[in-house]
């Protein structure tokens, strides 16, 4: 087997608060294979952001700290690289893209010196190749007439427009791993699918591996191979995309999918995260849980249970712990019969 591209382990990340140590991460684990995509997903404030922001250090220290864990990155662990190492892994090897594309334009300059500027800082070619190759990189991301766009400002785009000239600014040293937070939250729906769309076709042609931060289950859907649903820092279920939309395994993710239009109710979870100061013991959702039991609000969240037969489907759940039932949360008679049809026939 080969080693993941990117591989998360056990990942703390903390800040120092007046309020009190707040656990933004704590005890994150999953893989991100190369060329593919896995999608961290979650409520506002489960830590999405936090995770992606830890694996190149882009938290402020202090008051963010690594607490511990280890971020294995083509064979090396991130946390013990030193912030020159780091800073020169960032943008070459390892892009980011935000939801809010202005934080990575400099209003001060045309789109095409920065991106020039982006490439010349890792490779070292000449102005004019660095320039025929900005031209190029707008012209793919589908900025129209991108020899002429190459000298208007970041204020001269739209938002859409704005985070297509991110994208190839991002792209501009051929990374190994995008990772794209909220990269379409901030665009109109029309918008944001032309941007996913075109993450997809850059992914095959970059032979990337993408990390895609979203609280939109419709996105996961579009686009991940691989998904990481995350509640109040924990991982509460890891999974092919197909293994979590046909089996959702946690309550919470049951919950997410049920609030998908045409899915379940539509309705939204109720209850809200715990503080973060303050996250109950046992299980994270227990107090939101309308399958909690007495055990899941004792000791630490469960460790990651196996879901079914597919060992990378997991689930931090009671109910599915050895002794546990895990029918008490999902139907699993369908899977039963269809399994029972099969011997039957053969
Ligand atoms: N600089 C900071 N200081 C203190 N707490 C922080 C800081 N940054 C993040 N946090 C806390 O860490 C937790 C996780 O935040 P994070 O931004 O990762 O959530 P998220 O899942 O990305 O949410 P959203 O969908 O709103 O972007 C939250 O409780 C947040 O308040
Ligand atoms: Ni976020």
């Amino acid at each position: 087997m080969t080693e993941p591209l990117l591989s998360i382990r056990d990942l703390r990340t903390v800040f120092h608060t007046d309020e009190g140590l707040v656990r933004a991460v704590d005890g994150v684990s999953f893989d991100v294979d190369r060329g593919e995509t896995v999608c961290l997903v979650g409520e506002s404030g489960s830590g999405k952001t936090v995770t992606g922001e830890s694996i190149t250090r882009l938290i402020r220290t202090p008051p963010g700290e690594i607490a511990g864990g280890e971020i294995v990155f083509d064979g090396r662990d991130l946390t013990t690289l030193s912030d020159a190492e780091l800073r020169s892994l960032r943008g070459d090897r390892i892009a980011h893209v935000f939801q809010n594309p202005q934080g990575a334009l400099n209003p001060v300059y045309t789109v095409g010196w920065q991106i020039v500027e982006a490439i010349r800082l890792h490779e070292d070619v000449d102005e004019p190749t660095a320039r025929s190759r900005a031209i190029d990189l707008l012209d793919r991301v589908g900025i129209p007439e991108a020899t002429r766009r190459f000298d208007d400002y970041p204020h001269e785009f739209s938002g859409g427009m704005k985070q297509r000239v991110s994208l190839a600014m991002a792209l501009a040293t051929s990374p190994d791993l995008l990772i794209a937070d909220e990269p379409t939250t901030a665009l109109d729906v029309t918008i944001q699918n032309q941007i996913l769309d075109l993450l997809r076709e850059l992914q095959d042609e970059f032979d990337m591996s993408i990390l895609l931060i979203t609280h939109d289950l419709g996105v996961v859907a579009e686009v991940a191979d691989r998904v990481v649903v995350m509640y109040a820092g924990k991982v509460m279920e890891r999974g092919g995309v197909f293994d979590v939309f046909e089996r959702p395994s946690h309550p919470y993710t049951r919950a997410l999918l049920e609030c998908l239009p045409g899915r379940g109710e539509g309705a939204a979870i109720g209850g809200t995260l715990p503080p973060a100061t303050d996250p109950p013991d046992g299980c994270r959702f227990h107090p939101r849980c309308s399958y909690a039991v007495d055990a899941c609000s004792e000791g630490e969240q469960p460790p990651a249970c196996a879901a079914d037969d597919d060992p990378d489907h997991v689930v931090s759940c009671v109910h599915y712990e050895p002794g546990g039932d895990p029918s008490v949360v999902r139907d699993d008679r369908e899977t039963r019969l269809t399994d029972g049809g099969g011997e039957g026939q053969s």
